[in-house]
């Protein structure tokens, strides 16, 4: 992992403490904010070359400080400007009354601001410092804003937006571009905040990275650049039991589609040899459609059991099809000191009872993943879920923490935590993975990367960003077959 700014996320109280740093080392707060202001008035400029006015709203903060610099930058350089101020411009304090001084416009009272066609409105009500619901005059103003269609462009986060969680604050513009300074934010990547942006800029204001990244904590948007170092190519030298060994387990024999969408994936995303373990009732199904993948019969305990003799036999996905009830618990718990990828029914078996899977799990060094989505992250961490006081992020991290299993909480944001509360947030997943069979397809290809011999976090967090690329390839007529056909190679 580097300190690429690119793919840092930081929370707001970070970033507070970053600003504070910065301007404890010397830096001028003042610099920042013009330098945040004029990249504002930049981007207006250069992506909305035919608007006829600009339409700054300033908030009580440094964000509307921000919108002070950008209203005076874009008036200097002879465009329309019109100034709307929330709040009593007297009150300002610090570098955001430095800045209001700065500003040659004569502000209205945002309430006053009727939408007229050819605006463009650059939002600097509220950023990174929103602490609670917006005020009834901004949620009024965002509402007609977003009525009258004008484009938005978006000092740090869309208001109405916080930064921590993603999630809306009474009411929050629909930005066509948010530019935003240093870093993303959580609030940037995850729902409903992200389709609130626009496209989304980071712009580096001048704080040196070493200070950004000291702050930080070990939270990323997920890309290469967080397991590239586990996906060299293959060495010409390879043999297929080097590229490892991905056992999948398949339900009976009215449900075996899934476990078998898992084994193709697995075979696609780089596993060397693939074997489909079926009950007897099942093996007739699964064998008349299978080629590449291998097929045993494994129908009870004790034939797992016997199978697990041979210690080579390393990785596992336990799910997909499977069946809820005594049967898959078993399975899993057999399966803890072996790397398991633990998937829907598999997941969902233990609803009650969770405590002995959890306890198996810290006992055997933790190479566990499981994969929830919302209503399975519901049903296996109720208090957790029900937490409104946690971003997604937070859920996923406590998650982790009780389950000391890598967790990856699937969604259009999905979040990969370990234990140890590290995490990264995928934002390369086209909507149209949401679709039968592809929650499958993902836990095959985790399963690859176990066999490969990625470490846990590292296996899920390539996963998914290889699930993302496969659905982008795949295009929007997805089914889960062609998504398969679609995994792209490592590296
Ligand atoms: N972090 C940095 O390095 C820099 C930050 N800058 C700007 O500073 C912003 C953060 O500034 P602030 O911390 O002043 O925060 P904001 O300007 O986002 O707003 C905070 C102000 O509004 C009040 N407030 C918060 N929620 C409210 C609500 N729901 N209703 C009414 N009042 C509310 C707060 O008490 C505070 O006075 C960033 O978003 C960014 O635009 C820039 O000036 C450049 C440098
Ligand atoms: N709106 C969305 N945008 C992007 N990806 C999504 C969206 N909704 C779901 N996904 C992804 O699609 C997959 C669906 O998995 P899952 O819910 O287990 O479905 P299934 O059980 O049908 O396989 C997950 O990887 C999830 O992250
Ligand atoms: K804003």
């Amino acid at each position: 992992m580097g300190d690429a700014l690119e793919d840092m996320l930081v929370t707001p109280v970070e970033m507070a403490a970053i600003d504070k740093d910065a301007a404890d080392s010397g830096i001028d707060s003042f610099s920042l904010m013009r330098s945040a202001g004029l990249a504002v008035s930049a981007a207006a400029l250069r992506l909305f070359p035919a608007g006829l006015r600009f339409v700054v709203l300033c908030g009580p903060g440094n964000n509307g400080g921000d919108g002070y610099v950008a209203a005076e930058a874009l008036a200097e350089s002879g465009a329309q400007v019109a100034l709307y101020i929330l709040g009593d411009a007297d009150k300002l304090r610090g570098d955001a009354a430095r800045a209001c001084k700065g500003c040659r416009l004569a502000g209205l009272p945002v309430e006053a601001y009727e939408p007229q066609a050819g605006d463009i409105v650059v939002d600097a009500l509220f950023g990174a410092g929103l602490a609670r619901d917006l005020p009834g005059v901004a949620q009024t103003i965002i509402k007609r804003v977003s009525a009258s269609r004008i484009p938005v462009l978006a000092v740090d986060l869309p208001s109405g937006i916080d930064g921590r969680s993603g999630e809306v604050r009474g009411a929050s513009f629909t930005a066509t571009h948010t530019v935003t300074f240093m870093a993303a934010k959580p609030g940037h990547v995850l729902m409903p905040g992200r389709q609130s942006c626009g496209t989304l800029e980071v712009f580096d204001i001048g704080i040196p990275t070493r200070l950004v990244a000291a702050r930080a904590s070990d939270l990323r948007i997920n890309g290469p650049a967080d397991w590239r170092h586990y996906s060299r190519g293959l060495d010409a030298g390879t043999h297929k039991y080097k590229r490892g060994h991905l056992a999948v387990l398949s339900g009976g024999p009215t449900s075996t589609g899934a476990a078998r969408l898992s084994a193709a994936a697995g075979l696609v995303a780089g596993a060397g040899l693939v074997t489909l373990g079926s009950p007897p009732e099942a093996l007739a199904a699964n064998a008349s459609h299978l080629t590449a993948i291998m097929l045993k019969e494994v129908g009870s305990a004790a034939d797992l059991a016997e199978w697990l003799r041979d210690k080579r036999l390393n990785t596992f996905v336990l799910g997909p099809g499977f069946g809820v009830g005594k049967k898959a618990r078993d399975f899993a718990l057999m399966l803890c000191d072996r790397a398991l990828v633990l998937d829907a029914d598999g997941m969902s078996s233990f609803q009650q009872g969770r405590e002995e899977l959890f306890d198996k799990i810290a006992g055997n060094g933790g190479q566990v993943v499981m994969t929830p989505h919302e209503g399975e992250f519901a049903r296996l961490f109720p208090e957790i879920a029900a937490d409104a006081a946690l971003s997604k992020i937070e859920k996923a991290q406590a998650a982790a923490r009780l389950s000391h299993a890598v967790i990856i909480y699937k969604g259009p944001d999905t979040v990969v935590a370990a234990p140890s509360g590290r995490a990264v947030v995928n934002v390369n997943a086209p909507p149209w993975l949401a679709t039968a069979g592809s929650g499958d397809v993902l836990a095959g290809i985790i399963g690859a990367h176990l066999a490969q011999g990625f470490p846990a976090f590292e296996a899920a967090a390539a996963a998914v960003w290889r699930h993302g690329e496969a659905g982008i390839c795949a295009g929007r007529a997805l089914t889960a077959e062609r998504l398969v056909e679609n995994i792209p190679p490592l590296a």
